[in-house]
Parts: C-alpha cells; structure tokens; sequence
C-alpha cells in the first residue's frame, strides 16, 4: 500500500516537471517573439542593436591591450599611449537578433582627459580599469569613475571594474589585492573581473558578460517603450557564459561571438 502510494507520488511529481517545463518553454517562445517584435518595431529590422562601453582608467594600466586581446586576438608588449580616444565594434549574435558593442578606448594620460571625457556621455556601460601589479592605479579608479558618471544619467550604466596583466602577479599577491578590489567594487556599484590580456586569461568571459548585461538593457527599454510594461529576463541568470559562447538555459537559442 505504502510503496504504491510513493509510486504514485513519484509518477506525480514527474507530470509536474514536465508541466513546468512545458510551460517555461511557451513563455520562453512568447518573450522572444515579443522581443523580436520589439526589435523590428523600433529600427524597422531585426538588429542594428548598439551599445556603448566607455574605458576608463590610469595611462599604461592595459585598457588598450585588453581591447586588443578581444577584439584581434593579439598583445603587443610595446607601450603606444593612446591619443585622446579610439574605438573598435564588435559583433554579436543574441538569440538570434545582431548585436553590436562599441568599445571606446580613452587615453589615460592626464594631457589628453579633456579630449576623451566629451566622449564619456551615453555609455551603457563604464569599465574602470586599474593593472594588479600597481595598486596605486586601483586607487585612482573611483575618481575615474566619477568623471565618468558625471557625463551619464544617474543609474543608466552598467559599471565594471576590471584588474588587468594578472599573469604579472603570483596568487597570493592577486588574491590579497582583489580583497581590496572587491571592496572597491562594492562601493562602486560595480562588478569586479581580473584579466591578462597578455594571456587571454577571462578576456572573452568578460566581455560576454558585458554584451549580456548590455543586451538585456537595451532590450528591456525596447520591451517598455513597444509594450508599455516591463519584462526582465533576470539579473543575468538566465544567459550563461560558457568559453567562446553563452547559452540561454532554456530553449536552442545561442548567443555567440564573432569578432570583427
Ligand atoms: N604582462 C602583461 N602586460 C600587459 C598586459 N596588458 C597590457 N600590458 C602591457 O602594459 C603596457 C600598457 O598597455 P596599454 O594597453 O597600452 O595601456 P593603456 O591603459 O591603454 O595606456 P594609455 O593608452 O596610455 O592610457 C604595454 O606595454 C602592454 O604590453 C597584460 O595583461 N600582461
Ligand atoms: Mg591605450
């Protein structure tokens, strides 16, 4: 009797799986035909989505070599100071709707900060960057900061905080330096990630994770402005980054990366 009623119990806890799998998966197909609705409503086609990332921090901290190391796979060990500001664009596919991130490299040299801060404004999203082998350059990351929201609505831009040439330090130096980095995020508001563009080392995790956050930004403002209420596809839960690419949990939708 007993085990008969377990069996049954068991058969009905499988239905309900298989309920709310049916059901996730009808939700997930309804919110993308809705985003894509939305896409093709506010540019007239699926795509040309594009999003702004401004790079800021201390001159010869690696803002250039990590953009380098993303966006042409290569490093070069020579210091070339950037002059006033550059950018590169990088595409993106995202559940099958084209994404693009520009990437705004700004100069960190003192001299040329009035040049490359006109360029701060409308950044979704800030990357402050400082090198782990100087943790005087961490220091100066919030200023950089500063200058930088300065430009921005409040609350309109993601912000990262980002340690670079972490091939330079040992394990112990780096896991010392990122307690005070970590707490230097959360004062910030920011999301903390250490990278070696010299090796590779987190290069394109980190900015997936960046085109996800900037992608379910700029798609939630789609959403409000077309259906008048908003639709959240979760503090990033849902995209997961994986290597070269991000899945969606559910669902074959894919988001991967081609480079320029
Ligand atoms: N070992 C190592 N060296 C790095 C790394 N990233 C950058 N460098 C070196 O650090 C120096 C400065 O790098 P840049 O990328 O030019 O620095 P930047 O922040 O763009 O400097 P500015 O343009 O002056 O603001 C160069 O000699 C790079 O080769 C890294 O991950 N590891
Ligand atoms: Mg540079």
């Amino acid at each position: 009797m007993l085990k008969e009623f377990l069996h049954q119990g068991e058969i009905r806890i499988i239905a309900d799986i298989k309920y709310a799998k049916s059901l996730i998966r009808s939700i997930w197909r309804f919110w993308l035909k809705n985003l894509r609705t939305a896409c093709q409503q506010s540019t007239g086609t699926v795509g040309l989505k594009i999003s702004k990332v401004v790079m800021v921090g201390d001159l010869y901290v690696g803002k250039t070599s990590l953009i380098n190391r993303f966006c042409k796979d290569n490093f070069d060990r020579d210091y070339k100071a950037t002059i006033g500001v550059d950018f590169e664009i990088e595409r993106f596919e995202i559940i099958g709707i084209p994404y693009n991130l520009q990437i705004w490299d700004t100069a960190g040299q003192e001299k040329f900060k009035c040049i490359a801060s006109a360029y701060y404004r409308g950044a979704e999203v800030i990357i402050t960057v400082f090198d782990l082998a100087d943790i005087q350059t961490l220091d100066h990351t919030k200023q950089w900061l500063e200058d930088a929201l300065k430009e921005n609505e409040p609350d309109s831009s993601f912000i990262f905080l980002v340690g670079t040439k972490k091939d330079l330090v040992s394990d112990a130096v780096c896991e010392r330096t990122e307690l005070d980095a970590i707490r230097f995020a959360n004062e910030m508001q920011a999301e903390y990630w250490s990278v070696s563009a010299k090796t590779g080392e987190n290069v394109k995790e980190f900015f997936s994770r960046v085109a996800a956050l900037a992608f379910e930004q700029s798609m939630i403002k789609e959403l409000e402005k077309t259906a008048g209420h908003m639709t959240q596809i979760g503090a990033g839960d849902l995209i997961k980054l994986e290597k070269k690419t991000m899945e969606i949990s559910e669902g074959n939708a894919q988001v991967s990366l081609n480079c320029c």
